[in-house]
């Protein structure tokens, strides 16, 4: 039976599916970047900057994790003799930064040194600023008024500037180093790098991950020439083409053959990036369906019936990799901002369950916290640490307990409020991403959102997407595989405590008014 391979590059970690024809899965296996590559000095898959919001990674990193996820696959059996066609997905927004050796060395991949060697003489820019990033502010600015506004920006490529977005980046990087951006023949994504790899051959980028930059013109789906001119020169030949993502790249690099066994037949199918890829690994791609992703970010994304951008100017509308358009709002403060609060009271994840927050009651008494322990893009605030609210004794000797609760509340009453103009109605959302095996974090979103929240079968969402993509262009059986993984745990929804409405309400509105306090970042 045909078998497809799926990656998910995400922040933290590369892993890979093997799925054969029917959904079953034949193999899994994740690299954590941290845990497993200790030599790139990234605990959490980033590096921070020398300048103010700078964060980065290094992209030999990612092959590294590419050729070890392969090996341990393959040393732990994995059977690659059926395997049909490959996709993937990265980390959104991430450039890398090519120079005019990437096609040669690219074709000429050999099996006797491992991947990182043979490219690293192709990267002209030896880090690759990554989502975190806020360091953009000031290119974020000259872009807009290129265009004549931000709203401008926002109605070509569906975002205003964002700091994070390639375009901006790719801004600084040709004011900060020319000689360095001339040197650069290509700037790829972390997802069209890595299919360039894959097939090894340059990849394209798909429509996706490539409306994540500020240079896609989501009406002609082509680089958009005002956009291109006002971010930094000559780049339109330094850009992949943008394609649907279900275009195929073309056939598996020998290296890849000689090195694990996988057919040099297989087909690398376009990568996506990672939240457009779980919209398709949760079952969401058709209207109608809200997915939470709970990664090192918090995501908030949904299929879009029609095109519809923030009027606010935080949210997002993709290129949704099965066709039109879906909406995603991005939270910075996701998982590492409840990491920091684990860490700083000593506990473990089980302080975040349903019985650690039994300790306190829904909306704490009045007690919150704006959890932001740095920038955050959603709103676009300044912060170095989180801001306590409610009681004087909860803001001068805050109860471990309470903390706990008011960053959960906290992170999403300011998902709902900044979700608000999306309009999404649905009756179930759907979670996924590490933090969403938690239940007491599932339960809180159900009682904060006032609808019930599902985990399903599978973890992996991005990979499963990825894994789905590759088999639709390639004649595999996806409603087969998509039944078989994307459908519900049995007995995993959380439903919304009674009576929360009015808790929430007044917790809301505090959160506002302490906000409105912090004036935006730029
Ligand atoms: N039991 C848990 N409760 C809460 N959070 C968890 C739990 N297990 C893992 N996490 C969080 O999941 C995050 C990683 O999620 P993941 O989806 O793998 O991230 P990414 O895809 O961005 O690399 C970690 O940062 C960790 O904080
Ligand atoms: O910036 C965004 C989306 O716009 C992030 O969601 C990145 O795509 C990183 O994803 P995770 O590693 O947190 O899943």
């Amino acid at each position: 039976m045909n078998s497809w391979l799926g990656f998910d590059a995400s922040t933290q970690s590369l892993s890979a599916l093997l799925v054969d024809d029917s959904g079953n899965i034949l193999s899994e296996e994740e690299v954590n970047f941290g845990r497993d590559l200790p030599q790139y000095n990234a605990p959490q898959g980033f590096i921070e900057g020398n300048s103010e919001g700078e964060f980065h990674a290094d992209p030999l990193m990612w092959l590294d994790a590419l050729d070890l996820c392969l090996q341990r696959m393959s040393e732990g059996g994995a059977d690659f003799s059926s395997v049909v066609g490959i996709s993937g997905a990265g980390q959104q927004h991430g450039t890398v930064y090519l120079n005019e050796d990437w096609e040669k060395h690219l074709s000429r991949l050999s099996s006797d040194k491992n991947l990182a060697k043979q490219i690293g003489p192709c990267i002209s820019r030896a880090t690759s600023p990554i989502w975190m990033d806020v360091s953009t502010g000031q290119e974020c600015e000259e872009i807009a008024e290129k265009l004549g506004g931000a709203m401008e920006v926002c109605r070509r490529s569906g975002s205003v500037p964002i700091e994070r977005f390639s375009g901006p980046q790719i801004r600084r990087f040709a004011k900060i180093d020319p000689d360095a951006y001339a040197r650069t023949t290509r700037i790829h994504l972390v997802s069209s790098f890595l299919a360039s790899v894959l097939a090894g051959k340059d990849a394209p980028i798909d429509h996706g991950d490539g409306s994540g930059m500020n240079l896609l013109n989501l009406e002609t789906l082509t680089w958009d020439e005002e956009l291109l001119e006002a971010t930094a020169p000559e780049l339109a030949n330094k850009l992949p083409d943008p394609v649907l993502a279900e275009t195929v790249v073309g056939p598996l690099a020998p290296y890849f053959q000689q090195k694990y066994g996988i057919p040099g037949s297989a087909q690398v199918v376009a990568f996506t990036g990672d939240n457009p890829s779980s919209l398709v690994g949760m079952g969401a791609a058709q209207p109608g369906k809200v997915v939470i992703s709970l990664g090192t970010s918090d995501t908030f994304f949904a299929a879009m019936p029609e095109v519809k951008t923030d009027p606010n100017g935080y949210g997002h509308v993709f290129g949704n990799p099965l066709g039109g358009f879906m909406s995603l709002v991005c939270f910075r403060n996701g998982s590492l901002a409840r990491e920091k609060v684990k860490e700083q009271l000593g506990v473990e994840w089980t302080a975040f369950d349903c019985e650690g927050l039994q300790n306190t009651p829904i909306g704490n008494d009045g007690d919150g916290m704006i959890p932001f322990f740095g920038p955050e893009i959603n709103p676009r605030v300044d912060f170095h640490e989180p801001l306590l609210f409610g009681s004087e004794e909860f803001q001068k000797d805050p109860d471990p307990n309470k903390l706990v609760r008011a960053c959960l509340e906290g992170q999403f009453i300011n998902m709902r409020l900044q979700t608000e103009w999306i309009g999404a109605k649905p009756e179930v959302i759907l979670l996924t991403g590490g933090a969403s095996s938690n239940d007491g974090i599932a339960q809180t979103i159900a009682d904060v959102m006032g609808i019930p929240v599902d985990r399903l079968a599978t973890s992996g969402s991005v990979a499963t997407g990825a894994v789905l993509r590759a088999a639709r262009p390639l004649g595999g059986n996806f409603s087969a595989i998509q039944e078989h993984l994307c459908s519900p745990v049995d007995g995993s929804r959380r439903y919304p405590a009674e009576g929360t409405l009015p808790a929430y309400q007044r917790l809301a509105q505090s959160f506002s008014q302490a906000l409105a306090g912090k004036s935006p970042r730029r």
